[in-house]
């Protein structure tokens, strides 16, 4: 690995993949491209600067890179000019070094890497590779691309002689006594047969909860927070003081040699897999999700992994790098002025974007819980607009030092909700007064109640006006239509809003004598199923009224439920809200268990509330019980059987009930008489899919012919329904020798009862039958 070659003049590809110039960048005269080169290349510059030396870059990663492509787009285009001098930004390590610390000269070049964004271009590559080595006998080596600094520990018969950053990939900064207080970093090698010399490349990083303790106490102590974990490593090991840089949680792994002498060796470092298993053995950290693999498939296999999982790693990463495993060939292949052309590092899309925070507001959820939020400029990030940003609590608003009116950086991760990891402090210069604190409301912005914690020491602070604050109100109507509540796809988030708090989006200078404020139509959700479309007629919200699709700026009021009619055709209810009526005609005869979740009593989901319902089977008996009853029923326990007590000892809770029941709510799951109790007694399992029957029906039939639906296998089981796909349930219930039954059987069953298969009554369960454990696994 000594004496790469390098050899910057070489037309060999390398570099980055080749991008699409710039549209403003296209038919410039050679004046006017040289200008849009140096313009471009000064603010990459800047963005080094900011990024390598000071710790703090103000734009994403995703966008600096972007601005470097176009870089290379320009000089690409205009190549006849020749922009593409050895000193550009395309073509040499992106790093420089600041005077806080002694310059040092490497050894050993340390390099960069090239860049692949797409499959296609990891194809490119392998490609290239293939026609360079031929169909050898050749391995990639896959690492994690762990997004901290890079730094170079050179050690001399053993020991630490110094530790130096990147810098512009020749000459570094001495960071020697702060590497020294890393605690992945020996200052003596273990071992006996140690090389002369050896320069061992490796990245420092911060731990991602390190990070978030290191902001909090930034923030606590009155300085300014990091933007995120690799500004915050990189920040922490260039310090003056190194005492400040053992304060913080870093860590080091070792991903690649550059100088090394130690003759006679050669077979100990033949492939760089073994190289790290020999740094291991000397003491060093390397990385535990290093994959060998023979092929490309496989490298694809690492990168959808962790594509997909970049959150299970303690370091946060931004790609896969993929190398050639064997040393001598990576000799072979060389390195442009750059970057190796045997390594190509395959790069995550962006999660992290800069954007303007703009506001932040509070919510007021289901149970009366105050969370703040953050209210962002429309910002693209992985694939979606985002406006907005979750803060969970006041205090996490605090430690994470965020102002009304930053840049953050936002980060969004698939479905997850997008967060904030940071600010972006080196951006507030010169706004000041543009930013604020944000200070939790005293009194809550739905209904005015001084909020309060519910219990002494509560973190979370609740709006207690659980009846009519219309923001409560607003998300248990909109909870009883979710789809494991009473399942009425018509009432959605609009619709529970103009139900609940039709006064929504009311702009300020409205005037209350020319348009009224009205009144809710629900002032509990008691009432809902007591509606009439008439009731409807006069509800209107606040919308902006928008020309030709584009927003105006002008809020009006607008009828929600009805039509607005015209001279010749009177108003009438919508076709959403009929079907709005029919689905509460439907919801009334859903399952006991659907109407115990809607009720939004503490704690009772729908596994609480399914085995509430199946084994008291009325609302009615489950209001009568006491709490050791309800505490006894399997699944449910005290701290539910407690929370269904309260919730009934409330009188507008009681009166919920009564009005759903009037307004003819079925609350018991046995009513209908048709349908025969043939299975009562019986505990059956089913497993896999079924074909005519979803999971929750299969339930529900069992539940209603007086059966008991178990989710897991066990002595007590009478039956195992077995559909496609069954795993390991099956298996226990042939070890078991309980009877099982396909799709066509468990119909007959459902019908019949044990007679319809022409089977006895099964034998009673054996007294000592052991409780399994793992019943109701579904928890
Ligand atoms: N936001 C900004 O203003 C700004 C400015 C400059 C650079 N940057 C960012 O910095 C990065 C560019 O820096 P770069 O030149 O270091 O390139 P790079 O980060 O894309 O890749 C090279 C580096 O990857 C590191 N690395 C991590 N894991 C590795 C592993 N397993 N094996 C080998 N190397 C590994 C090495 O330290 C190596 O130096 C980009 O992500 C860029 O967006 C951002
Ligand atoms: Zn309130």
């Amino acid at each position: 690995m000594t004496d790469a070659p390098t050899d910057p003049t070489t037309d060999a590809p390398a570099g980055p993949a080749p991008a699409e110039p710039h549209p403003e960048d296209r038919g410039l005269d050679e004046a006017a491209a040289r200008h849009r080169w140096a313009d471009l290349a000064a603010q990459v510059r800047e963005h080094q600067f900011a990024y390598y030396v000071r710790d703090t870059p103000t734009v994403s990663d995703a966008e600096y890179d972007a601005l470097l492509r176009r870089l290379g787009a320009l000089e690409d285009l205009y190549e006849q000019h020749g922009l593409r001098t050895p000193d550009s930004p395309t073509q040499t390590v992106g790093g420089t070094f600041s005077t806080d610390f002694a310059a040092v000269d490497h050894v050993e070049r340390m390099l960069s890497l090239d860049n692949a964004f797409s499959t296609e271009d990891l194809a490119e590559w392998a490609e290239r590779l293939r026609r360079e080595l031929g169909e050898g006998d050749w391995h990639y080596l896959c690492e994690l691309k762990i997004d901290g600094l890079a730094v170079s520990l050179l050690y001399e018969e053993g020991r630490l002689v110094r530790a130096a950053t990147r810098g512009d990939g020749r000459t570094g900064e001495d960071v020697t006594l702060n590497v020294r207080t890393i605690a992945d970093v020996p200052h003596v090698l273990t071992g006996e047969d140690l090389p002369e010399l050896i320069e061992i490349r490796g990245e420092v990083f911060l731990p991602v909860t390190a990070f978030e303790e290191l902001n909090a106490a930034q923030v606590e102590s009155g300085k300014p927070p990091f933007a995120n974990p690799r500004n915050a490593a990189a920040g922490s090991l260039r310090q003056k003081d190194p005492r400040v840089t053992a304060s913080r949680r870093l860590g080091m792994i070792c991903h690649g040699v550059g100088a090394l002498r130690w003759a006679g060796h050669e077979a100990a470092t033949a492939r760089q897999s073994e190289t790290y298993r020999l740094l291991a053995s000397w003491g060093l950290r390397v990385s535990a999700h290093t994959r060998v693999v023979d092929d490309l498939a496989a490298v694809q296999d690492m990168i959808d992994h962790f594509g997909e999982n970049r959150r299970s790693v303690e370091h946060e990463i931004d790609g896969v790098v993929v190398k050639v495993d064997e040393t001598t060939l990576q000799r072979r292949l060389g390195s442009t002025s750059r970057a190796p052309r045997w390594a190509i590092a395959y790069k995550y899309p962006p999660e992290e974007v800069n954007a303007r925070l703009l506001d932040i507001r509070v919510n007021v959820g289901r149970t009366g819980r105050v969370t703040p939020y953050g209210v962002m400029e429309p910002t693209l990030v992985a694939g979606s607009t985002v406006e907005m940003a979750t803060l969970h609590n006041a205090s996490e608003v605090r430690r994470k030092g965020v102002l009304i009116g930053d840049t953050v950086v936002l980060r969004k991760a698939g479905d997850v909700i997008p967060e904030i990891v940071g600010p972006v402090v080196a951006l507030r210069e010169g706004r000041e007064d543009e930013l604020r604190e944000f200070v939790m409301p005293t009194h809550c912005p739905a209904c005015g109640t001084a909020l309060a914690p519910a219990k002494e020491g509560d973190v979370d602070i609740r709006c207690p006006n659980a009846r009519s604050c219309p923001s409560q109100l607003r998300e248990r109507v909109f909870h009883i239509a979710s789809r494991s509540g009473l399942d009425i796809e018509a009432l959605g988030w609009e619709a529970a809003i103009a139900l609940t708090d039709p006064e929504a989006g009311r702009p300020d200078d409205a005037d209350d004598a020319v348009l009224p404020r009205q009144t809710p139509v629900l002032d509990t959700e008691a009432g809902l199923f007591e509606l009439t479309p008439e009731a409807l007629a006069d509800v209107r919200v606040w919308r902006e009224r928008r020309a030709k699709g584009v927003a105006t700026g002008v809020v009006e009021q607008v009828p929600f439920f009805w039509t607005r009619g015209t001279a010749k055709v009177a108003p009438k209810p919508s076709a959403t809200t009929e079907k709005l009526f029919e689905q509460l005609e439907l919801a009334k005869t859903r399952p006991l268990w659907r109407v115990l979740v809607s009720l939004s009593i503490r704690h009772v989901g729908p596994t609480a509330a399914r085995a509430l319902a199946t084994h008291f089977g009325s609302l009615e008996r489950i209001r009568a019980a006491d709490e050791a009853e309800l505490a006894a029923v399997e699944g449910v326990g005290p701290t539910i059987a407690g929370a269904v007590q309260d919730w009934f000892a409330v009188d507008w809770h009681r009166e919920i009930v009564e009005r759903w029941a009037a307004a003819g709510m079925r609350m018991e799951d046995e009513r209908d008489a048709s349908v025969p109790r043939t299975l009562e007694g019986l505990t059956v399992v089913v497993t896999g899919s079924l074909e005519g029957l979803s999971r929750d029906g299969a339930k529900e039939a069992i539940l209603a012919r007086g059966g008991k639906a178990a989710g897991s296998v066990s002595k007590k089981t009478d039956y195992v329904v077995v559909g496609e796909n069954a795993g390991s349930k099956h298996d226990k219930a042939v070890q078991l020798g309980l009877r099982v039954l396909d799709e066509a059987q468990f119909v007959r069953l459902l019908e019949g009862g044990p007679a319809a298969l022409g089977d006895d009554a099964p034998d009673a369960a054996p007294d000592d039958a052991t409780h399994d454990p793992t019943d109701g696994e579904d928890a």
